[in-house]
């Protein structure tokens, strides 16, 4: 993907009313979240540019090192769904009930990257959603498929 000088901006803008919808559906996958280590809940929903949505939680392991974000277990459900030819991430949301707000960590930015993510929303403490440019604010001068 490539990110010409304020992409973010040309892209059609998500509406605030399909944003909170987003929000909800990461806030319940947070609550099917796998988490009896960190007991830290986290729920992701992606909205592809085709308008579906997918979703994810955290899933964590008695090997703690296996732990899989929400982020990425909703990315890897896209891509099953979808198949090889994924569509382009519009947004992601993210929401914890355990920490607000709950950025991606860099694992989870990187892997976003792949698929061309131009935002990522979190929520605040007081329930307001602050957006993010994926481009300016989560990775910049990022790699990506195009480098190789
Ligand atoms: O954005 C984040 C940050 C953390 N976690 C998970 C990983 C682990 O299960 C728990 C504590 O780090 O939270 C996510 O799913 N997404
Ligand atoms: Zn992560």
């Amino acid at each position: 993907m490539v990110f010409p000088k304020g992409a973010t901006e040309m892209a059609e803008t998500v509406e605030e009313r399909e944003l909170e919808g987003l929000m909800r559906t990461a806030r319940e996958a947070a609550h099917r979240a796998y988490a009896p280590y960190s007991t830290f809940r986290v729920g992701a929903a992606i909205l592809t540019e085709n308008g579906e949505v997918y979703a994810g939680c955290n899933v964590e392991n008695a090997s703690y090192g296996l732990a899989i974000c929400a982020e990425r277990n909703a990315a890897t459900t896209m891509v099953y769904r979808e198949g090889p030819e994924a569509p382009k991430v519009r947004l992601v949301a993210v929401a914890s009930p355990d920490a607000a707000p709950c950025f991606p960590c860099g694992a989870c930015r990187q892997f976003l990257r792949e698929f061309g993510c131009e935002e990522i929303a979190v929520e605040s403490e007081s329930g307001e959603i602050r957006r993010l440019s994926f481009e300016r604010e989560i990775l910049p001068n990022s790699f990506g498929p195009e480098a190789l």
